[in-house]
């Protein structure tokens, strides 16, 4: 594969979507011939993957330790940590969990099968994603909204009003079902790194060759399995749909600890409506990095599947047995302040499909939007066109919309107070994510878009925060 080739298939350029034909499994496919043109040809290192496959579960299992055996005292744990070694430590927070149990799989199992009965059931628009590196066109079902309001109802109803089990229960045997996640997710993987090789779902799809790097990295951009949508279902339906219902749980086992404090109900509602925001534009999400250019391997699957539940909620998991008194006016504030935030970041996202599914001829802050018609050429050479906006949210810095996202993050996790900087992990991992994810997404829209990004970035300048970054 030459050079060029090469570097189009790493930044994911595009094939011919005119050359489609429907599949059984709901991806219209392209006429391409050539595999090797869009198998990623990152051979990667070795050793970040690997690191990241051994590290990143045992890590998960260690730190909600901490929140709920070490009432979140880092200083106590890395006392006891420093007096007993790291086996002992890996002895008492992994091993136990290692295998799973059978009760966290009572919660899990349900969980997972209604997901999928949902994603098959409920009525949605069938709407397209955009065109793949090797010239697929992925079908969806957007239900993704009702499913989430039907998911939350349910809950409800059997948790809270007929008492079918026990919202409380989870956080008692939370360490169990961290645990249990990673046995099924790490199994997971292999099965749809393998599935890539041996059955996969579309063209978009390969092995480097490195099995690590397979597996971490994943085979394919768009499995399916019997129809399922795996991203889909990984993403959206077990990561972001369980973030929602571990901060109920949590929320149910501070109410049976004596009562429901304001600093929960304000950590609470600031997320709930993130993640309705989330659901909202599920199919905006399905043209994200993380779908168009992120293979389903472990960073994504397990990511979501382990990393989500146990990282994304850890400050209201640290809020049950750490409740704060924030009164009324702190408490209408911060939830004002959040709510602010979640909105300009989803305003972002719209502004952008919004200029790009009306060829520019909407308005933008109330002007005509200033774009720049681009043209990039897919892996195959043929030129295609797409907008880049500079005006309004994408006129302030390249990807001002992260202020808010990680704002919105600070806010639901100041109820938490600063007694421990624990619930502070997760804005953290945030910030280094998105800084990181800025940086990857500029030099991926440098390589497919060439002189026009440049232009973009002259009259832009800052990747996320005006005058500084
Ligand atoms: N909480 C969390 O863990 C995370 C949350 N997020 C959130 O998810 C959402 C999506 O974020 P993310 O996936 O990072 O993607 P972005 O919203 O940053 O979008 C990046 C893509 O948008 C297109 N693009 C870039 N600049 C322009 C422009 N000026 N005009 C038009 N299109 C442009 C390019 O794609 P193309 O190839 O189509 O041109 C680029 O690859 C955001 O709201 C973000 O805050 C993201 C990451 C982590
Ligand atoms: C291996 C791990 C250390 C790293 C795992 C990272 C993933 C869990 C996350 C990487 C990107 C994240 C997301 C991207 C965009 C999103 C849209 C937003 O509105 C909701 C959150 C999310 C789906 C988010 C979820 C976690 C990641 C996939």
């Amino acid at each position: 594969m030459s050079t060029k080739r090469r570097a189009a298939a790493a930044s994911g350029a595009w094939h011919r979507p005119e050359d489609s034909t429907a599949t059984a499994n709901g991806i219209k496919t392209g006429k391409v011939e050539d595999k090797q043109a869009v198998s990623y040809t990152v051979t990667g290192s070795t050793f970040v993957p690997a690191f990241l496959v051994f590290v990143c579960p045992v890590f998960a299992m260690v730190f909600i330790r901490i929140i709920v055996e070490f009432d979140g005292d880092l200083l106590e744990f890395a006392r006891v940590a420093a007096r007993d070694g790291p086996l002992q430590i890996l002895k008492t927070s992994v091993f136990p969990y290692v295998f799973g149990s059978r009760r966290a799989c009572e919660f899990i199992l349900p969980f997972a099968a209604f997901q999928l009965l949902l994603m098959r059931l409920v009525p949605g628009k069938t709407t397209r994603g955009p065109v793949t590196p090797a010239g697929n066109i992925p079908i969806y079902k957007a239900n993704g909204l009702l499913s989430y309001f039907i998911t939350l109802a349910v809950f409800c109803l059997c948790g809270f009003v007929f008492k079918i089990f026990n919202p409380a229960e989870v956080y008692d045997h939370y360490q169990e079902i961290i645990g249990t996640l990673n046995l099924f997710s790490l199994v997971f993987c292999l099965v749809i790194s393998l599935k890539g090789k041996l059955l996969p779902s579309s063209t978009d799809s390969g092995a480097s060759g490195n099995p690590i790097f397979d597996y971490y990295w994943g085979t394919e951009l768009y499995p399916r399995i019997l129809g399922w949508d795996v991203k889909m279902f990984t993403n959206c339906r077990f990561g972001m749909m369980s973030w929602g219902l571990f901060l109920l749980c949590y929320a149910a086992k501070q109410y049976q600890l004596g009562s429901l404090s304001d600093s929960m109900v304000v950590s609470v509602v600031l997320q709930l409506i993130y993640i309705t925001k989330f659901f909202q534009w599920e199919m905006g999400y399905m043209k994200s990095l993380d779908i168009m250019h992120d293979r389903a391997g472990f960073m994504l699957c397990w990511g979501c599947m382990v990393w989500v539940p146990s990282v994304y909620t850890s400050h209201t998991l640290y809020l049950t047995t750490h409740p704060n008194d924030l009164g009324l006016p702190v408490s209408v504030a911060i939830i004002a302040l959040g709510i602010f935030c979640i909105f300009f970041n989803y305003d972002a996202d719209r502004q952008r499909e919004q200029v790009r599914n009306t060829d520019g001829n909407c308005t933008v802050w109330g002007r005509k939007p200033e774009i720049i018609r681009a043209t990039f050429h897919t892996s195959e050479g043929q030129e295609r066109k797409s907008i880049l906006l500079m005006s309004g949210w994408w006129g302030v810095s390249r990807h001002f919309h992260y202020v808010p996202e990680i704002t919105a993050a600070f806010l639901w996790t100041i109820p938490a107070l600063f007694s421990s900087p624990i619930p502070y992990f997760y804005v953290t991992f945030l910030v280094i994510l998105l800084t990181h994810r800025a940086i990857r997404d500029d030099v991926r829209c440098a390589e497919k878009y060439g002189e026009f990004w440049n232009e973009y970035c002259k009259k832009v300048p800052y990747k996320i925060i005006p005058f500084i970054f």
